[in-house]
């Protein structure tokens, strides 16, 4: 962790817990996130990293806690305005126009955005038309800068996968959020192309400045991109720091692999550090 973040963290949860009825999901979460960096959280099926998610982007309210997005107090929001602040998200399940080129994708993105009225819609020069224009640049810009533009005029649907996961990093960061939340971006991904996604998803980052916060169960990419990492289970915090050292701490193994894994199981994953769990 950084000085700079101590004194000034772009995002800062603390004492954060959620409860579904009976069971408690977040437990008392403490996470601080630096303005520039790559942070990944992990952990085992149910460990409560989509919850997490959900609550710094408005889906769910905690019982308890609060997240401060710079400076800024986000539980009293609604998921719209922590969105205008700067907040983009992916999620697992594309949620891509499929039938769309990737072009209006990107332009249905920043459609929120466009203020126009339905009159101005309806005139040929009203204000819709060049607030379309430019977003139209704009989107043009960013998949150029992204190095994604041969892909503008595709349906997205059309595309493999993997190129589709790219189109939904591209969709939010056409926003310019200052973070942006990716939920598991290397899932479905096929595993020669994982390296390819590491290696965008740190361009981008260095090229934008976005920070970014992702889950994800392929460690590949964790280790690949993240320069710090969280493990969650049962809702509270396993174990945090750098991916090769955490990644390779005994209780998180312990963790990833089950209480019942035998000793040998878990020294063979030691020497290699944990590297791809599924979901
Ligand atoms: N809307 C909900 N209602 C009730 N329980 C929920 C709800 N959402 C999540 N949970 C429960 O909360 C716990 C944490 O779920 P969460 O989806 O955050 O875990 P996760 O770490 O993202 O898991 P995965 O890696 O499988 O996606 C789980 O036990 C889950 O069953």
């Amino acid at each position: 962790m950084t000085e700079a973040m101590q004194v000034n963290p772009l995002l800062e949860i603390h004492n954060l817990t959620v409860r579904f009825g009976g069971l408690v999901a977040i437990n008392e979460l403490d996470l601080q996130i630096a303005e520039g960096e790559i942070f990944a959280l992990v952990g085992p099926n149910g460990a409560g990293k989509t919850t997490v998610l959900n609550c710094i982007s408005g889906l769910i309210k905690p019982a308890a806690g609060d997240i401060r997005f710079a400076g800024q107090e986000l539980l009293p929001l609604a998921a719209h305005k922590r969105a205008a602040l700067g907040i983009g998200r992916t999620f697992q399940q594309l949620q891509l126009f499929s039938s769309m080129s990737v072009l209006d994708n990107l332009l249905a993105a920043q459609h929120t955005r466009l203020h126009a009225g339905i009159l101005s819609g309806i005139l040929p020069f009203g204000r819709s038309k060049r607030e379309d224009a430019s977003a139209r640049q704009h989107a043009m810009e960013t998949l150029t800068l992204l190095g994604l533009e041969g892909y503008a005029l595709r349906s997205a649907g059309s595309l493999p996968f993997g190129a589709q996961k790219l189109i939904g990093v591209a969709r939010a960061l056409v926003l310019h959020p200052r973070l942006v939340l990716l939920d598991e971006p290397a899932a479905g991904v096929p595993p020669q192309e994982v390296q390819e996604l590491a290696t965008r998803l740190r361009f981008w980052q260095k090229e934008l400045g976005t920070t970014l916060l992702l889950i994800e169960h392929n460690m590949r990419l964790v280790q690949a991109v993240a320069d710090r990492v969280c493990v969650l289970d049962y809702g509270r915090k396993l174990a945090e720091g750098e991916p090769a050292t955490v990644l390779s701490n005994p209780a998180v193994l312990e963790a990833y692999l089950g209480r019942g894994a035998s000793k040998k199981a878990q020294q063979e994953q030691a020497s290699q550090g944990v590297s791809h769990v599924e979901g």
